[in-house]
């Protein structure tokens, strides 16, 4: 036998061996379509929008089904109770080892990208300390994000006769609040190092986007330039942003109050770190480098979110003046005309409420949420799932299901509102914070500021009604 022979015959095995493994694996996987070599599910991915290709693949597979993307198993997720049994487990509550979450934290840090402890201990204190300097505490939030909605409407005031774009200035209000709760520090929109930090948010954003499915398959970025520059732009913009924390880490650090009193997150994550040193405990979970990528996860996932759910609350209104007038008609009610709207009129508020959460059902900002992934193998609701499965929400198909909402393309903020006009609480399929153990750390803090925004905005309606409507293509 020749040596090619040789050669070529253990390939053949080779490849046999391993597709008879992928098989067994994919045999115990929810079904879904085949693939081709290689690329997987990726060619049937293509020609629209991915969300709308993925639903209608749940009209053919179910509300479970599995996707190759290169050599990964994806599976999806398309109703909310599948969402809720699988990451409501902390086996399920991985991040998948892709691109974004590795430029984003370093390595696997933080809260967003990390695992295990290191996730837990990180998500859990700063849930507590949020609450305690903001979430908690509604005078002071209050009056935050009452002075950004406020500098918004006298942007808009002193430029009404302008087509303007409100994005960038939305954004800065979005971060100025984050900026005060993690530094205690706010910036005006001129000010040409918030502006140098918004740009670059907003670049890696982007930048992250255009990788897409190469997340996957980190070798194949360099054989697409556009993805291979947008990459090498994430690692620059994201080591500029973390200098800037660290220079806040180190200034925080010099003035750290010796007895408590912290003003900030920093402030806290510092004095955290030397109570623990001071009991002689070792926790290598908490650390500059964390602390660092703490921050800058909030802000990455705290802006764009919110100032683009304050957008499409913005259109709707835009889209529905009879709506405009029913929001106009519950401040007045409730606030009047001679104070501001506060956190404390939520309460008394439903159909704002309502309004809101028919926004963020219809908006689907992130239609396929977060990808999570397991973290060992674990067999679950008759399937087995190798460890690094990768999983996806698919929130796109959850707030459209007709079986939870009737007319479903229909903006009707009604849906949110019981027969006597109280504010429904339990809305099953309704998950724009996504749902289980990695649910958005932010939730509370984002409704209050998109309560505050949208009610300090219609309590200015009179002024901006008209210029809402005839620069309505402006600024979408
Ligand atoms: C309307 C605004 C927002 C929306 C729609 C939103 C949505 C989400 C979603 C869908 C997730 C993924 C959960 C998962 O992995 O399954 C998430 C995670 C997260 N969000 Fe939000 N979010 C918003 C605002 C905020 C704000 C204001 C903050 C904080 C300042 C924040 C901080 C986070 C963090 C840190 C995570 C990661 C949690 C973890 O991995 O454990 N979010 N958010």
């Amino acid at each position: 036998m020749s040596v090619t022979l040789i050669f070529a015959s253990i390939i053949i095995v080779y490849l046999l061996h391993d597709f008879v493994k992928k098989l067994l694996v994919w045999s115990k996987l929810p079904p879904g379509p085949w693939g081709v070599p290689f690329l997987g599910s990726i060619p049937f991915l293509l020609g629209g929008p991915l969300h709308k290709i993925l639903d209608s693949m749940r009209k053919k597979y179910g509300d479970i089904y599995t996707l190759g993307l290169f050599h990964k198993q994806v599976v999806m997720l398309s109703n909310w109770e599948l969402v809720r049994d699988f990451f409501g487990r902390t086996e399920f509550s991985g991040r998948p080892d892709a691109v974004a979450f590795r430029q984003f934290s370093f390595g696997k840090n933080g809260i967003i990208s990390s695992e295990g402890s290191l996730w837990q201990d990180n998500r859990r204190f700063t849930m507590r300390v949020l609450r305690d300097f903001g979430f908690g505490k509604t005078a002071a939030l209050d009056s935050m994000i009452q002075d950004a909605a406020l500098g918004l409407c006298q942007y808009f005031k002193e430029n009404k006769d302008k087509p303007q774009d409100f994005g960038p200035r939305l954004n800065l209000a979005v971060l100025n609040i984050i900026w005060k709760m993690a530094a205690d520090k706010t910036f005006s929109h001129d000010d040409p190092k918030m502006q140098d930090f918004m740009n670059r948010l907003m670049q890696v954003m982007s930048d992250s986007a255009l990788v897409g499915p190469f997340q996957w398959v980190p070798a194949f970025i360099y054989l697409w330039p556009p993805a291979l520059r947008a990459s090498r732009r994430v690692d620059r913009n994201m080591a500029v942003i973390s200098q800037i924390f660290l220079d806040e880490v180190r200034q925080h650090k010099r003035n750290l109050p010796s007895s408590g009193g912290a003003k900030d997150y920093i402030d806290a994550y510092l004095t955290e770190m030397e109570q623990q040193k001071s009991r002689g405990e070792i926790n290598p979970n908490f650390s500059e480098l964390q602390l660092r990528v703490n921050i800058s996860d909030l802000f990455i996932a705290g802006s764009e979110t919110t100032s683009n759910t304050t957008r499409w609350c913005i259109l709707f209104l835009l889209c529905h003046p009879e709506i405009q007038e029913k929001l106009q008609a519950e401040i007045d009610n409730v606030v009047g005309r001679d104070r501001l709207p506060s956190l404390n009129d939520r309460d008394r508020m439903p159909y704002t409420e309502a309004f809101i959460m028919e926004v963020q059902r219809l908006a689907r900002l992130t239609p396929l949420g977060v990808t999570h992934a397991v973290t060992e193998d674990v067999e679950f609701d008759g399937y087995r799932f190798p460890k690094g499965t990768v999983f996806m929400s698919n929130i796109w198909s959850c707030h459209s299901d007709p079986k939870y909402w009737p007319d479903p393309e229909k903006f009707d903020p009604g849906r949110f509102l019981n027969s006597d006009g109280t504010l429904k609480t339990k809305i099953p399929s309704f998950l724009p914070f996504a749902l289980g153990k990695r649910q958005c750390l932010g939730e509370s803090l984002a409704r209050m500021e998109l309560f505050l925004f949208v009610t300090i905005f219609m309590h200015n309606t009179e002024r901006m009604k008209h210029e809402f409507t005839s620069h309505i293509n402006t600024f979408l």
